[in-house]
């Protein structure tokens, strides 16, 4: 039996070979993705001096006074062609162009309005020195011209996005996502929908959660139903499998040692078997191979398939720990692996005596974790059999047990793996999701992202979230918007 992390060596060495090929896609389609390029900045940013604060463009060395306001600058053309001489000083806005001949800015708090001079002509008493160059961004200073903002292999995130927005790229060179196939294999499985349950009938789980779990990799997704517990059925959903061009290939079921558990031989008539048990618990019998279409009508397609557990949550605990860095590998991520952090646990835990253990666990930050230090504390979820998937629910993280025939005291410290964001709050205290997992982006004021997805607003939303840019600068279009 391999050790897990031998058995995730294996599965890491074939998906890096099956890197997904790259793709061109519109700006806010690529979150999440991983970029394939370097990104340059063409223009400076800020393009122009621009002022820190709202206030006073000055001629430094005039010190405080009262000064005539020969100009206005707030946004864009704004003051265009002004020069502020000595003697004189302009009103700014934050973000606003400083006009030519000005060298610092005096915010409006330390200054005073003055009753306007009988033509109309606004002046204004500056209270405070400022050294040259106060409250100026000197053009360049956030990102100098042709700097590198973004390089080919990071991750595209939020902030990522809104840096391609400010070099002015709207269509993203990416990797894509992997295509995922998923099918269920066992006689007693019936559709989710089935009212009534005959004798030895169950319905069918795994197959709804390793979509999700898939979609939620950003992946897109095949539902290739239920097999039955024949190599016939088997090899037909293995076809179909490869014909719908996955990338990666999940079945659950049939991989232990009953003499209908005909994953694995099936498997081996249509590639190779990597492996085909671990010393770990849950997921014991997680099999994986690549395998490969035999259609002379199609150029061959290698997939990775991973033959997981039965067992709810063994077949849940293998996609978190070997599915989804295969899913990342391929996806253009350098560093595959699943993030780790230090918990220390609230109850005593049972090691297993022969496998490592993987503990369902809530984890969350406390501003004393038992040794008088701010730290993780992990609570676990419960009975731990294999077949509780109410010991997945909530969890977003795995304790990582190793074999041993101790108990482990409670404030003993253990790594935990992390398998979900843990800056969310806890599942349950959110409200009733109605909405769909995709997400709804309405668009339509004037000047709105040009090649952004029109995807119509669900009506079962819970939330809706409207984004304006209030800008004259971004509006007069003298600068971008990196909303
Ligand atoms: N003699 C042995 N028996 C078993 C061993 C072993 O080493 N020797 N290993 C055990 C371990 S560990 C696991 S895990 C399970 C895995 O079994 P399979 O992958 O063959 O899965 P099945 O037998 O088909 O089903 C197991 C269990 O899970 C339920 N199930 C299956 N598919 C679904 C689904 N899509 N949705 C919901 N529930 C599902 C199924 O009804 C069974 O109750 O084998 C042990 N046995
Ligand atoms: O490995 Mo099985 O997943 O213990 O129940």
């Amino acid at each position: 039996m391999l050790r897990v992390e031998e058995a995730l060596a294996a599965v890491l060495s074939a998906a890096a070979a099956c890197r997904a090929a790259a793709s061109a896609v519109p700006l806010l389609d690529a979150l999440g993705l991983v970029l394939v390029e370097d990104i340059r900045a063409p223009d400076p940013l800020p393009p122009f001096r621009a002022s820190v604060k709202d206030g006073y463009a000055v001629v430094a060395a005039d010190g405080p006074g009262e000064y005539p306001v020969i100009a206005e600058a707030r946004a864009g053309d704004d003051a265009l062609g002004v020069v502020v001489t000595p003697g004189t000083v302009a009103y700014v806005t934050t973000g606003g162009p400083i006009p030519d001949g000005a060298d610092a800015v005096v915010q409006v708090e330390d200054t005073e309005q003055v009753a306007a001079a009988p033509d109309g002509s606004k002046r204004v008493r500056i209270s405070a020195r400022v050294a040259e160059g106060h409250d100026i961004r000197s053009v360049g200073c956030d990102i100098e011209k042709d700097y590198i903002v973004l390089k080919s292999g990071e991750n595209i995130g939020p902030a990522e996005i809104g840096l391609l927005a400010t070099v002015g790229v709207t269509t993203v060179k990416a990797y894509r996502r992997p295509t995922i196939a998923v099918f269920s294999t066992g006689d007693e499985l019936v559709q989710p929908a089935t009212a009534t349950l005959n004798r030895g009938q169950i319905r069918d789980s795994n197959r709804a959660m390793l979509l999700a779990a898939a979609i939620q990799q950003k992946c897109k997704v095949v539902d290739l139903g239920i097999a039955k517990d024949t190599e016939e059925s088997l090899m037909e959903h293995m076809d179909a499998a490869l014909h719908s061009d996955a990338d990666i290939i999940l079945t659950s079921g049939g991989v232990s040692m009953g003499d209908r558990d005909l994953v694995k031989p099936c498997l081996a008539k249509m590639g190779k078997i990597h492996f085909e048990k671990i010393r770990m618990k849950p997921g014991k019998p997680l099999t994986f191979a690549e395998i490969t279409s035999n259609d002379p009508t199609k150029p061959s397609k290698t997939a990775l398939a991973f033959g997981l557990p039965g067992n709810p949550v063994s077949c849940m605990v293998c996609f978190n720990l070997f599915v989804v860095p295969a899913i990342r590998l391929v996806s253009g991520w350098s560093n595959p692996h699943l993030e780790r952090v230090h918990v220390r646990i609230s109850h005593p835990l049972r090691a297993d005596p022969h496998r490592m253990e993987f503990h369902r666990a809530v984890i969350r930050w406390v501003l004393d974790d038992g040794s008088g230090r701010p730290g993780y504390v992990a609570e676990s979820t419960g009975q731990q059999a294999s077949s509780r998937l109410l010991s997945m629910k909530s969890a977003n993280a795995l304790l990582e047990v190793q074999s041993s025939e101790q108990i482990l005291a409670a404030g003993a410290s253990v790594q935990a793996i992390l398998i979900s964001d843990i800056t969310s709050p806890p599942l349950d205290k959110l409200p009733a999701a109605s909405s769909p997992l995709s997400s709804h982006l309405v668009s339509s004021a004037k000047g709105a992202l040009a090649d952004a997805p029109q995807v119509a607003a669900s009506q079962n939303a819970e939330v809706k979230v409207a984004i304006l840019t209030v800008s004259d600068t971004v509006s007069s279009g003298a600068g971008p918007d990196r909303r």
